[in-house]
This record gives structure tokens, sequence and C-alpha cells, in this order.
């Protein structure tokens, strides 16, 4: 089986990279949670994970904002009761980047431990 997109390295970015079109970033899109994950525009992903409650949706944002400090790839982050809305592209290609769903599917497996009982 091919690895999970979640245990890959964020691949550094240049600015030679052409951002990735939607026959390129299906496969990628494919890995990461359909019920949270859209890509708009073909430019940015956007997810929206459900919580219980504010706490847990707050202690999710702070361990995605972890996250974004050790790769140096930072999501938009909207915080409110019970939902954290995320969107997030590469800047240096205006674009979608394969890092872009390795973030996601990062994300999508810290979620995981919030699911509930
Ligand atoms: C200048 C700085 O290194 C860049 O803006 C980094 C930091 N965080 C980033 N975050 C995101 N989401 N995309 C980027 O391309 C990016 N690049």
């Amino acid at each position: 089986m091919a690895p999970s997109l979640a245990d890959e390295a964020c691949e550094a970015c240049t600015s030679d990279d052409e951002p990735l079109t939607g026959t390129e970033y299906a496969e990628y899109l494919a890995e990461i949670d359909g019920d949270v994950w859209d890509v708009v525009n073909d430019h940015h992903l956007e997810g929206v994970y459900p919580f219980e409650d504010f706490r847990d949706a707050l202690e999710f944002t702070y361990e995605i904002g972890e996250l974004a400090e050790e790769e140096w790839h930072h999501p938009d982050i909207q915080l409110q009761w019970g939902e954290v809305r995320v969107e997030m592209w590469t800047h240096k290609i205006d674009g979608l980047h394969k890092t872009d769903f390795v973030m996601a599917a990062r994300m999508d497996r810290i979620h995981d431990d919030y699911a509930p009982e």
C-alpha cells in the first residue's frame, strides 16, 4: 500500500513550480477527508472541522497552529463554537502544492483524536 499522505514530508516549494491543476490534485484530494475539505476555484483548500464544544475546537486550533509553525505552512483559521474553518494554499505560487494536501492530511489525523466516543 502507498504511504499515507499524512506520513509524507512537506516538500519545499520553489517559484518555478506551477500550481497543481484539477487532474493533478485529484489523487491527493481523494486522500483527505471528503466530509471536511473542498478545493475552491482550483486555488485553495477550504476545510470545516466539527467539534462537540468550544474547548475542543480551541485545543484543535492550538494543535494545528503548532503543526503550522513546525512545517512553516500556515492556514488561515476561523474558530467558533463547535467548528474550526481552515483555508490554505501556497503563497509563492498563488495556488495549490502537494504540501497543502500533506498538511490537510495531518490535520485530519489530529482531528481523529477529537472524534466522539
Ligand atoms: C514568507 C513565509 O516564509 C511564507 O509566507 C510561508 C509561511 N507560511 C505559509 N503558509 C501558507 N499557507 N502558505 C505559504 O506559502 C506559506 N509560506
